[in-house]
């Protein structure tokens, strides 16, 4: 799979090698997990496509949709693993979920408690492939648009979330400006959120959690880019699979 690599801007105070490679979009892969037919699917073709699916079928596997953006000057791949909700279609791919992903996000549907009720059992799995704390994981409500059919109400969701230490946000993959049902998790809120928002939030989220820093060796006069991290993590952005 393609590595992953940096770019950035340099400042006038360093010295700059012409021998640099030239700059290479860094990829975010961002996992989408929840029970089948919450809406993954048309959520991640809503934020990479920029309409709603007009038919969408179980997810095998996984599937991959990627988008790209501009954050502070710098291009960024959006990859939107869009997973199975459904245990067999899913059980033999779990593992590649998890290997080097950048941010969970949870999806449960509005108008299903028990896509609400299986979301420990999610949170679970992420905690036995080992995600570490510093992986960002959201929690979105999804199918806003039909209000009349909510089951799971804000101030519960907003209590899982907060528990959870996760932000939380309702939207609609169909209809990104309807009307959401509450307060959520930025004070009153009348509508629901974007989908564009929502993803552009855990990029953003990411770019800033993973700076990439400018130094210079000792005794040399070009320029090496790092992450500022160790090794490993630098090795975990360097392979996607
Ligand atoms: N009204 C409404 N329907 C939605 C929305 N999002 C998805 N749906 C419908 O919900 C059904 C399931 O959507 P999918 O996106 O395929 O669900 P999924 O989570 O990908 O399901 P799996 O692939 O089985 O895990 C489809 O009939 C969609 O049209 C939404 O925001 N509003
Ligand atoms: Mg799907």
């Amino acid at each position: 799979m393609a590595s992953v690599e940096s770019s950035t801007e340099f400042t006038s105070s360093l010295t700059v090698s012409s021998h640099l490679p030239p700059p290479r979009t860094r990829i975010f892969k961002i996992i989408v997990i929840g029970d089948s037919g919450v809406g993954k699917t048309c959520l991640t073709y809503q934020f990479c496509a920029g309409k709603f699916p007009e038919k969408t079928e179980a997810t095998i596997g996984v599937d991959f949709r990627e988008k790209l953006i501009e954050i502070d000057g710098e291009n960024i791949k959006v990859q939107l693993w869009d997973t199975a909700g459904q245990e067999r279609f899913r059980k033999s791919m779990v593992q590649h979920y998890y290997r080097n992903v950048h941010a969970v996000v949870f999806v449960y549907d509005v108008t299903s408690a028990a896509s609400f009720r299986s979301l420990p059992a999610w949170i679970e799995e992420c905690k036995q492939h080992a995600l570490g704390q510093e992986v960002p994981r959201i929690l979105v409500g999804n199918k806003c648009d039909l209000q009349n059919s909510v089951q799971v109400g804000t101030d519960l969701a907003q209590q899982f979330a907060d528990a959870h230490s996760m932000p939380l946000f309702e939207t609609s993959a169909k209809n990104p400006s309807s009307d959401g049902h509450g307060d959520g998790s930025h004070g009153t809120r009348g509508n629901s959120d974007h989908v564009e928002a929502i993803f552009m939030t855990v990029a953003h989220k990411l770019k800033s959690q993973k700076p990439l820093i400018l130094s210079q060796p000792p005794g040399g006069d070009t320029v090496t880019l790092t992450r500022g991290r160790d090794e490993g993590e630098k090795a975990s952005w360097a392979c996607m699979c």
